[in-house]
């Protein structure tokens, strides 16, 4: 009983993937244990949305061996312990003509299957989904209508409406503006820490990310840094310097 327990939550031993001629991950070793929050740092075109689609299978590994919850990826059925909130255009939602309640119900078809009607517990999940993310007010009201920072919260409520184990976010802070990023961030620690949610977030504003998160991973084909977000913050120059190089020194401007 307690060896299922410990399982990780996501294992990655000696991974490699190449799109056809050229390597872009190289022996990665990683895991994510339950409860973990890790963050996933790294320059543009460093492998991290290639790693993402591998451990959402959606590209194989072209050596190596991906495991989610304690099965190899190609035993692996149970999707909907796995939440995905995907890069959004916060502007593109303008003219979609949905409601909150609409946009978050769309979450549950993975669980209740796309033509079947969902019954009085389904839509009493999607009330107690919109008002963790505090929308509740909002629920009726067209998306279009909404801030970038709300938007951001609908598609997390979206991924949280299935009751995930864990919950993978792509550059979940484009297009929001900053008093919302810190609501957003005080979102997930509560995840974390009163639901022991596994979340796992890929972000460019690596200064404000790694305050949140307890681990971080730096990526740039290979794993660079694989630790505590302690530390990170305490050799945080020398392995932003390797990975960035010259570069580092916009990022140590921006922040
Ligand atoms: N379908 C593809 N075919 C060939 N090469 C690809 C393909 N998709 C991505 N690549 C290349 O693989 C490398 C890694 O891309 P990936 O998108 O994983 O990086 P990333 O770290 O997510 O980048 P970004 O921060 O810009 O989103 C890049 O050099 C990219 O050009």
């Amino acid at each position: 009983m307690k060896a299922k327990h410990e399982d990780a939550v996501v294992k990655l031993t000696s991974v490699f993937f190449q799109y056809e001629e050229k390597v872009v991950l190289e022996n990665i070793n990683f895991s994510l244990e339950r409860g973990d929050f890790v963050g996933i740092v790294g320059p543009n075109g460093s492998g991290k949305s290639t790693l993402m689609k591998l451990l959402l299978g959606l590209l194989p590994a072209t050596k190596g061996t991906v495991e989610l919850f304690g099965q190899p990826l190609s035993k692996f059925r149970d999707w909907s312990k796995i939440g995905y909130v995907a890069q959004q255009v916060a502007h593109g939602a303008g003219g979609f003509p949905a409601t909150v309640r609409e946009v978050v119900a769309s979450g549950l078809v993975g669980k209740v299957g796309l033509f079947r009607r969902l019954q009085g517990k389904h839509h009493q999940k999607v009330e107690e989904v919109v008002e963790r993310v505090g929308l509740t007010e909002k629920l009726d009201q067209r998306i279009g209508n909404l801030s970038g920072g709300q938007l951001q919260r609908v598609f997390i409520a979206r991924a949280l409406v299935a009751e995930p184990e864990l919950l993978i976010l792509d550059e979940p802070t484009v297009g929001v503006d900053q008093e919302s990023i810190e609501q957003f961030y005080e979102l997930l620690r509560s995840l974390k820490e009163e639901n022991g949610m596994t979340m796992m977030i890929v972000s460019h504003d690596v200064g404000v990310m790694t305050q949140w998160v307890n681990k971080v991973a730096c990526l740039q084909r290979k794993l660079h840094f694989h630790g505590s977000a302690h530390d990170f913050a305490h050799n945080h120059d020398k392995i932003l310097q390797q990975m960035y190089g010259d570069s580092i020194k916009m990022l140590a401007h921006h922040h």
